[in-house]
């Protein structure tokens, strides 16, 4: 990892992508962690906030369960979808005029991911990787993406108190660590343009900021995000980059976090619930709600605070969660962690092709030594 050079990153960890500024001032360098993470891991990112009060407390101690995650067998999906043909005949055109199908064309997996370097879970039964700190070759990778040159795209939403407490945090370290080397777009939604912070970028970044409605409650603002998202994508994103990812404000990135993340459409482990058993995690269960996910079903427990993929994959993310989230409003029912319910339950019926580690989106209130 390359540090902060003011010496503002998070001192231990070797994996994680993402931090949160509160938890770094405490974090220490923990004891030598598995094989993993022995690596010159630099991973990711992490909550800007300590344990979320409203994760139960028990979390903690189920993360003392063995290390790794097994999964029952889902159904095998084809490795690239498209929920919606109507999307897919709508948006083919403006794709066909991007890379977006270069590393599937013309870069195989196994040119650069190696699981067997990791003990942790690495393909799911659909056969999608799990990528983990010591299970890619950065070089092949930046070989590959120097030939092929490639446009990410960064949304980030901020309203109200989050604009003044995450989002120069936020984007500050995006410029450092997100896809360094790759040209990105930082997609800026905000509720008061006057309250945009004044960021130095480095070369091959630009960011847009466009201003965005506020929601009453923060159930709504997050929920709603869903909605802008589809808007923006449909209007110019889908235009201007190759991949996108859509990610909470309220965290930070202390590591590099590259192009081995990128995929047609990428789901993130959450760090808390990474080892658990589909049976405990917190799914929707109301079967009235659009989320709903019936106990013993579902593969992973997904973190909505990162998702992504090409941009048409993102439009049918965002488009299928806004309607679950709508249908569920015209019946009184708010799914239990909101935007994270819906995204869930896409992906319980739409498999990710590739997923991240906790690694990338770690909570250091969990410590390294918890991974
Ligand atoms: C507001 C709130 O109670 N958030 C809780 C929610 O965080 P979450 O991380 O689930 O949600 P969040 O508060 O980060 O909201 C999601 C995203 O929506 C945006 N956003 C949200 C609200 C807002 O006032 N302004 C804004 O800009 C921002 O990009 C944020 O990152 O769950 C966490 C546990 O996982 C903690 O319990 C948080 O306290
Ligand atoms: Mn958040």
């Amino acid at each position: 990892m390359t540090p902060h050079t003011d010496g503002s990153c998070c001192p231990a960890p070797r994996a994680p992508w993402l931090c949160s500024p509160r938890a770094r001032e405490t974090a220490t360098e923990g004891p030598m962690l598995s094989r993993t993470f022995r690596s010159s891991g630099d991973t990711g990112l992490v909550d800007q906030r300590a344990l979320p009060p409203r994760w139960p407390r028990e979390a903690r101690s189920q993360l003392g369960l063995p290390w790794g995650v097994a999964r029952s067998a889902g159904p095998r999906v084809p490795a690239t979808r498209v929920g919606n043909p109507a999307l897919r005949r709508d948006l083919a055109v403006a794709s066909s005029a991007l890379s977006v199908d270069t590393q599937s064309k013309e870069l195989k997996l196994s040119d650069w991911f190696f699981p067997s370097k990791s003990m942790n879970l690495t393909n799911t039964s659909w056969s999608a990787p799990i990528v983990w700190e010591g299970t890619f070759d950065e070089e092949v990778l930046e070989k590959y993406y120097a030939k092929h040159k490639i446009t990410v795209g960064l949304t980030v939403f901020a309203v109200g108190r989050y604009i003044g407490h995450y989002l120069k945090k936020f984007i500050s370290s995006a410029d450092m660590f997100f896809m360094a080397g790759h040209k990105v777009i930082i997609y800026v939604l905000i509720d008061d343009l006057s309250r945009m912070p004044w960021i130095q970028l480095s070369r091959l970044r630009t960011i847009k900021v466009f201003e965005i409605k506020r929601e009453k409650r923060w159930q709504d603002i997050s929920m709603m995000r869903m909605k802008t998202i589809s808007e923006h994508v449909v209007n110019h994103i889908q235009y201007e980059v190759d991949f996108l990812f859509c990610m909470d404000v309220d965290q930070i990135f202390i590591g590099k976090y590259g192009s081995e993340t990128l995929g047609e459409s990428v789901a993130q482990l959450h760090a808390y619930w990474y080892k658990e058993d589909p049976k405990e995690v917190p799914y929707e269960r109301n079967e009235s709600s659009e989320a709903y996910i019936p106990i013993g079903m579902g593969d992973f427990y997904y973190h909505a605070a990162v998702f992504g993929g090409t941009p048409i994959q993102v439009l049918d993310i965002a488009r299928e969660c806004l309607k679950g989230i709508m249908n569920d409003k015209k019946n009184s029912i708010e799914a239990v962690w909101h935007d994270e319910s819906h995204l869930n339950k896409y992906f319980f019926l739409h498999k990710p092709t590739k997923l991240l580690s906790p690694e990338y989106c770690w909570d250091y209130v969990l410590s390294t030594s918890q991974m």
